[in-house]
């Protein structure tokens, strides 16, 4: 994860940043005021300079022109050749009208004589005025060593009641007496003359003299004229005729104030111009700037507010930026996968740790902008160490230019055993996400289970499956060369015996034994497969194009896998023997199917077994139809068992003193269109379905049955009657049950039923069979074994089965006195059953030679021909009825 700036920091920075600006706006705004306000100072000077001057001209012109009269009056009224007393009042009023009239500011002029009386005036009243001087000035005037203009203070005239300053200087009469002309002037008309029209805001202008006595303001003040002296003066205050943020003269207000001396006398026009008036521009001028300058300042703190929220913003993006790469990079860390990104020009941009894992050799190597070239070379000694540089360089190549062109997944192996499946996907931007997943475990796993599917586990031979799908194609390459080929069926001969024997382990090693000896045989491009217990088949392919050399090519194998399956085996400590039946057809010409071939050299292998085992026969179309015919004969004796079809012959049993002793249970069919069938035309089909159970176990019911009716009989009630139990229907679980059952439900005495086993079911699982005779022979059931001598006879099992009888095959009857080996055999059985105690019965009688030769070696009871054929129930009591007869004549 990259480290970036804290925003605390930088929010700093802008918080300075904007400090910064908003100080620098408020010192340009604050220069900015000052200098205005400065201007505005400068310019309400300059205003108040110029009014002062133009107010200082224009009442020197007005003072100059009321002096001129006044000082005039002396010439006009020729005073300084009268006395006091000779002046005309009319006359010299008159006089004085006329001169008067020119001056507009004057209200009237008068002369006044030492004490202040009339003498002449403009006013209409003439001499008769009074003129009321203010207390003093009419003294101070004649005081005056030169004739001087004299302003009054001011005083409410007694004529117009107005505000009036009084302007005087004496005149010489004749004989030197004073007297006095006075100009009566209204304060608002010199306060007209000061203002001239100026219209200067908040301006406060005084006429004063220099002791501070106000003589008059604009604007009036009456408050202020009646104590018309204002303090201090105004010399005290202004410098040069100008002070600053000294008090109004009227108001006291701070004021800008600038005054002027006039001609006369010490008066002085003062013009006060308050700050306030003064300043009321740049104030607004000031509000301005400092609205601009806030407006700034927001603008500012907005721009920073803003900043900051981009700050944040940005910490929250890189945050998140930060968040998404820290969950992308625990998310590709964590991936199972190996992961790597590449630019648009095939340089590494990222990739996990899980990469390194997959392929180690990467360590190292992978590095931000290595080129994938690169690690392609890193890689080449890994996948394909046997190249050449050139070559390797070549495979790189290939590589690079493959990968835009390979959409889908791939997989690649590599020296240290495992396979990565590549997968690549393009990136908007040109650049490559490449994937390594490890499948060595998967494909590892994959291949088991197609072993386990299409392999033998026992013997890792191909199984059913595996050479079905390889005759498929066995059979349409076949069609396309010409070429055929064989298929050998292999069997075991009496393997399950062995496996009963000597156990399933042994039987496997057998197995695994025989698998090894079948590779050998072959050539690599053939099959050799097993198809379950001891059943092998092997596929031969590109034998000739000729039939019959074909057929000898196939033979050949067959026989050279006689011969090397019949060198003995060693199993564990003991060597065995063992031989296969081996069934072969031709495959090839026409497109078979593979399952008619396999049943093909299935039969064939049948033929084998049926002929004597140990031999190799090819297919014969004619058992085809032997097959079919079984398969019909299934089915019909189908439909016999259900429509009740069978029947029962009983073949007499004699005791060699001529008694009829019992009787032989024999099935047979009575066709409805053959006529009555043999059961040696349809009791081996029945064994070998399931068939054989339902059958034996109607010929047990019916025998018993047979019984009952016969044991209710005095005649036959000593009768035995002996049913062959075939081995399916032994081993059935509840056959001891069903036997029982059946005794029961017949009420039939069980020491008369004789249970005939064969001697070969008998050694097929010894235990189960004891454990049953055990069981049955507790009830009373007699057990005698049937075709004694053709089988493994041993002393072992004999002594150890609870029987009753055994039954010499007739096979050995037959050749009694014609085979020596038959009457050895004969006697040996005979002998064996005299010691264990065993009634021996021979079957097959048909000759008196052959009843002399049992009965002079001890054989007692008799069963053949001789004596009687197998018939139903009421021919045997027929016989029966006439053997006792002819026993009674005998
Ligand atoms: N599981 C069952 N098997 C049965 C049953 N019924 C008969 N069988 C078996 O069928 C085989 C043929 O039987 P069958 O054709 O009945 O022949 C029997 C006798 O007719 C015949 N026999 C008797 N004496 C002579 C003789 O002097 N000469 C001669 N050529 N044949 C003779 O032998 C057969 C009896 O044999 P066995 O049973 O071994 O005593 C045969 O194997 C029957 O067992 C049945 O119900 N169930």
């Amino acid at each position: 994860m990259t480290e970036f700036a804290a925003p605390s920091r930088i929010k700093a920075y802008v918080w300075a940043g904007g400090a910064i600006f908003v100080a620098a706006v408020v010192m340009v705004a604050g220069t900015l005021a000052w200098d205005a306000r400065q201007t505005a100072l400068a310019d309400s000077k300059a205003q108040a300079t110029r009014f002062v001057a133009g107010a200082e001209a224009a009442l020197n012109r007005s003072l100059l022109a009321v002096d001129v009269l006044l000082a005039s009056m002396d010439e006009l009224l020729g005073l300084s050749n009268v006395m006091t007393a000779w002046v005309d009042a009319d006359a010299a009023s008159q006089r004085l009208r006329g001169s008067a009239r020119q001056n507009l500011m004057v209200r009237y002029v008068a002369v006044l004589d030492g004490a202040g009386k009339t003498l002449a005036s403009s006013d209409p009243a003439g001499g008769g005025l009074l003129v009321q001087l203010p207390a003093g000035f009419l003294e101070s005037v004649l005081e005056q060593p030169v004739s001087t203009l004299m302003v009054s203070a001011p005083v409410v005239s007694f004529a117009s009641s107005e505000r009036v300053l009084y302007f005087a200087r004496h005149l010489r009469m004749a004989g030197s007496t004073r007297v006095v002309a006075v100009a009566e002037l209204p304060v608002s008309a010199l306060s007209s003359v000061l203002v001239q029209g100026v219209d200067i805001s908040g301006l406060q202008v005084t006429l004063e003299r220099a002791t501070g006595q106000l003589l008059l303001s604009v604007p009036n003040r009456e408050d202020v004229m009646t104590a018309p002296t204002l303090t201090p003066p105004i010399g005290d205050l202004a410098d040069q005729g100008m002070a600053w943020q000294a008090p109004a003269r009227l108001t006291g207000d701070p004021s800008l104030v600038v005054f002027r001396p006039i001609l006369y006398q010490d008066l002085r026009i003062a013009a006060s111009v308050p700050l306030d008036a003064a300043l009321a521009d740049w104030r607004n001028q000031r509000d301005a700037i400092a609205l601009t300058t806030l407006l700034f300042i927001a603008m500012i703190v907005a721009a920073g507010v803003m900043a900051l929220r981009y700050v944040d913003r940005m910490y929250q993006a890189r945050l998140a930026i930060a968040q998404s790469k820290a969950t992308l990079d625990q998310a590709l860390e964590s991936m199972v996968s190996g992961f790597l990104l590449l630019d648009s020009q095939q340089r590494v941009v990222q990739w996990n740790l899980q990469l390194e894992t997959i392929l180690p050799w990467l360590r190292g190597v992978v590095a931000p902008l290595v080129p994938f070239r690169t690690l392609l070379e890193a890689t080449v000694e890994h996948h394909a160490p046997r190249l050449s540089d050139d070559e390797g360089r070549r495979w790189v190549s290939q590589r690079l230019q493959r990968q835009k062109h390979q959409p889908e997944p791939r997989e690649q192996s590599y020296a240290n055993g495992s396979t990565i499946q590549i997968t690549e996907r393009g990136t908007p931007d040109g650049g490559l996400v490449i994937s390594y997943h490890d499948v060595t475990a998967l494909r590892k796993a994959s291949t088991e289970i197609e072993s386990l599917a299409f392999y033998d586990p026992l013997t890792n031979l191909p199984n059913r499956r595996l050479l079905m799908d390889r005759m498929q194609q066995a059979i349409a390459a076949s069609v396309r060369s010409g070429q055929y080929g064989a298929l050998l069926f292999l069997d075991l001969d009496h393997f399950k015996t062995l496996n009963d024997t000597r156990g399933h382990e042994v039987g496997d090693m057998l197995l695994r034994q025989v698998a090894q000896r079948l590779k050998t045989c072959v050539r690599r491009e053939d099959t050799v497969a097993r198809l379950g217990g001891d059943e092998f088949v092997l596929m031969l392919s590109d034998l000739s194009v000729h039939r019959d050399e074909a057929a000898a090519q196939a033979r050949r194998v067959g026989e050279k896998i006689l011969r090397k399956l019949n060198v003995p085996y060693t199993l564990g400590a003991n060597a065995h023997h063992s031989t296969p039946s081996i069934g072969a057809t031709l495959m090839g010409g026409s497109l078979q199917s593979s399952v008619d071939l396999l049943k093909e050299a299935d039969i064939a292998m049948y033929q084998v077994k049926s002929q004597g085992r140990n031999a190799l026969c090819f297919f014969d179309p004619q058992m085809q139809i032997v097959i079919s015919m079984r398969a019909q004969l299934e089915s019909d004796l189908q439909i016999a068992l259900t429509g009740r079809q069978f029947v029962l012959h009983y073949q007499p049993q004699f005791h060699l003193d001529g008694r009829l002793v019992g009787a032989e249970a024999l099935i047979r069919w009575q066709h409805p269109e053959r006529g009555l069938v043999a059961p040696g035309e349809f009791i081996g089909v029945a064994e070998e379905s399931e068939l054989i159970v339902p059958m034996g176990h109607w010929v047990l019911r019916t025998a018993c049955e047979q019984l009952a009716v016969w044991q209710g009989d005095e005649r036959y009630r000593h009768l035995q009657v002996s049913v062959n139990v075939s081995a399916r229907q032994f081993r059935q679980r509840d056959f001891v049950a069903r036997v029982v059952e059946v005794l029961r439900e017949t009420g039939a005495k069980p020491h008369l039923l004789k249970l005939e086993l064969t001697e070969s079911l008998v050694l097929d699982n010894v235990d189960d069979t004891i454990a049953k005779i055990g069981m049955l022979k507790t009830k009373g059931v007699r057990f005698s074994v049937d075709d004694f001598g053709t089988g493994y006879s041993s002393l072992a099992y004999l002594t150890r089965l609870p029987l009753d009888q055994l039954k010499i095959d007739q096979s050995f009857v037959r050749n009694l006195g014609v085979r020596h080996t038959d009457d050895v055999i004969v006697q040996t059985i005979l002998g064996m059953a005299r010691n264990l105690e065993l009634d021996v019965i021979a079957e097959g009688v048909e000759t008196v030679a052959q009843k002399d030769f049992l009965a002079r070696h001890g054989c007692v009871y008799f069963q053949g021909y001789l004596m009687g054929r197998p018939t139903p129930a009421a021919a045997l009591e027929a016989l029966m009825e006439s053997s006792a007869m002819a026993a009674t004549q005998g």
